[in-house]
């Protein structure tokens, strides 16, 4: 692609690049908010990340306000409703961006070259311009103005459980970058850092990072372990149960609240504990189903990075926005009428333990998925610290979408970019999975073990055991765990 900016760069730089990650510790964050006192906040786009974000940063006391484009606000779409239902301003880019301080570009990746050639003539000289994604810098190679300051600051986070988090007193883990070319009176890690407090971040983890360790990372995680693996396993499970005679609104019910209630143990104690919620049978039972499932899907993970990596995935997705969006629509209409999607949640009860006993395969899924794709991304020399935040730790946070209204939500919620890349995985792994299915019966997903003897092998179970605690995603699962004082119970 001519002008993507990471495939002009030496392999000696991209490797370089891809590997800037330093976590920042809390007490790095002594000034709070401060470098954004008295500087005018105006965001673009009040959508899931635009919404979240201005929010938090008014309640950490930032001057925020939002412009909208001229349809927008004309039309009082839910966008202007959103802003200005939660009392801010919202003015039109040639009444709001001139006076700002800082732009936060808040739009689909897909607007991001119009919106930024639109707004850049009107901001004033020496402003700031951020973004929460790399993708317009590093994939689109977007040229900024000399005299701004370029950064990034990107939740590893769907929007509404950016807002959650903090309402509930902790935050998400974030990525902050200052893009080198564009950092002209040397504040752009300032207003960077100030930012990232303002959104919460730095209570769940701040690392210093790349516009292209963040985008080379985030495509990856998105399309494979957060949403793409979460759907083709939802439509998965939900079909064998249904095959195999389990009450339809039970299986709806298991699997739209059963992702949020598994992953939450994995997000206090890692994969480790997640297992751990399960009797040793089941437990050596989804062990073993997920080493099937990664020798099955490991040739995908690999294609999805090496094509995000070459710059084959922005491509792809780019033809499809030069062609109105003919595949994410499509793509989107398709989960829509997916048996899953169309089977309300049944009036049943199913207890937390129960969401492990009857979700073996579920856990197997999820465990197998983290592993997948935390493997990849450390081994296309991404830094083992965002691989933790952009596989395990975001996994709930993307759960809890689907446990409020399923796919819909998932996909409503999450980037459009990250929806088409969730898109291309489920169309690549349902049919890869397809064998491995068949032997898959009621005892892993919907009815559980109901195991008269619960006894074991203790070599093979020791054996289980080492292994989960030994897989490097633990060990640095539990140094980033270690600085998140302030998580809270979500299930
Ligand atoms: N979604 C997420 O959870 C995450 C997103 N990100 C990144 O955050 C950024 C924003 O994504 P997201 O919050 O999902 O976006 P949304 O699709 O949720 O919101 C888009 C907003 O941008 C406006 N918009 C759309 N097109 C244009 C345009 N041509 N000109 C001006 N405004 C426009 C929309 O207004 P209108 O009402 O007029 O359509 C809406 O207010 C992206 O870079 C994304 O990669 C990063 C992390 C997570
Ligand atoms: C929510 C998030 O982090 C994603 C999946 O990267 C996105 O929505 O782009
Ligand atoms: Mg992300
Ligand atoms: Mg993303």
């Amino acid at each position: 692609m001519s002008n993507n900016y990471f495939n002009t760069l030496p392999l000696r730089e991209q490797l370089a690049q891809l590997a800037k990650c330093r976590f920042m510790d809390i007490s790095e964050f002594p000034d709070g908010v401060s470098a954004l006192k008295g500087k005018k906040m105006v965001v673009i786009g009040c959508g899931a990340q635009g919404l979240a974000q201005g929010m938090n940063l008014r309640d950490s006391g930032c001057d925020v306000s939002y412009t909208l484009r001229a349809a927008a606000i004309a039309e009082k779409r839910q966008s202007w409703k959103n802003a200005t239902e939660n009392g801010f301003v919202v003015g039109t880019y040639e009444e709001l961006i001139p006076t700002a301080d800082i732009v936060l570009n808040l739009t689909p990746d897909k607007q991001h070259t119009p919106v930024v050639t639109a707004i850049m003539p009107l901001m004033k000289h020496g402003a700031c311009l951020s973004y929460s994604h790399g993708f317009n810098i590093v994939e689109e190679g977007m040229k900024i103005r000399e005299d701004l300051t370029v950064i990034m600051v990107a939740p590893k986070c769907p929007g509404s459980e950016v807002r959650n988090e903090y309402v509930r007193g902790f935050g998400v883990p974030t990525l902050i970058a200052v893009h080198e070319a564009n950092d002209p009176k040397g504040e752009g890690l300032a207003l960077a850092k100030a930012y990232a407090v303002g959104t919460g971040g730095h209570k769940a983890g701040v690392l210093m990072s790349s516009f292209i360790a963040e985008v080379k990372s985030d495509l990856m995680g998105e399309q494979t372990i957060l949403c793409g693996m979460l759907q083709t396993g939802s439509l998965l499970c939900f079909d064998k149960m249904i095959e195999e005679g389990i009450d339809a609104g039970y299986a709806s019910k298991l699997i739209q609240f059963g992702w949020e209630t598994v992953t939450e143990a994995l997000k206090y104690g890692g994969v480790t504990n997640m297992l751990d919620r399960l009797s040793n049978p089941a437990k050596i039972k989804a062990f073993d189903l997920s080493e099937e499932l990664k020798l099955i899907m490991r040739p995908l993970y690999n294609k999805h990075q090496d094509d995000i990596i070459d710059g084959t995935f922005s491509r792809t997705m780019m033809a499809d926005w030069a062609n109105d969006d003919v595949n994410l629509l499509g793509w989107r209409a398709e989960t829509a009428e997916t048996a899953f999607e169309k089977t309300p949640a049944g009036d049943v009860e199913i207890s937390e333990q129960e969401y492990f006993d009857h979700g073996i395969l579920m856990v197997a899924m999820v465990k197998a998925g983290v592993e997948l794709a935390f493997e990849t991304m450390t081994a296309a020399g991404i830094v083992a610290d965002s691989a933790y935040y952009e596989s395990l730790h975001e996994t709930p946070l993307i759960a809890n979408t689907i446990a409020r209204k399923k796919l819909y939500e998932m996909n409503a919620t999450i980037s459009d970019t990250a929806e088409y890349g969730c898109y291309l995985y489920n169309h690549a792994c349902l049919p890869l999975l397809a064998d491995f299915m068949k032997g898959i019966k009621t005892d892993v997903i919907g009815k559980g073990q109901d195991l008269a003897d619960t006894g074991v092998d203790n070599a093979r179970l020791i054996e289980v055991n080492a292994a989960l605690r030994s897989h490097p995603v633990e060990a640095i699962g539990s140094v980033l765990r270690g600085h998140m004082a302030d998580m809270k119970k979500i299930v």
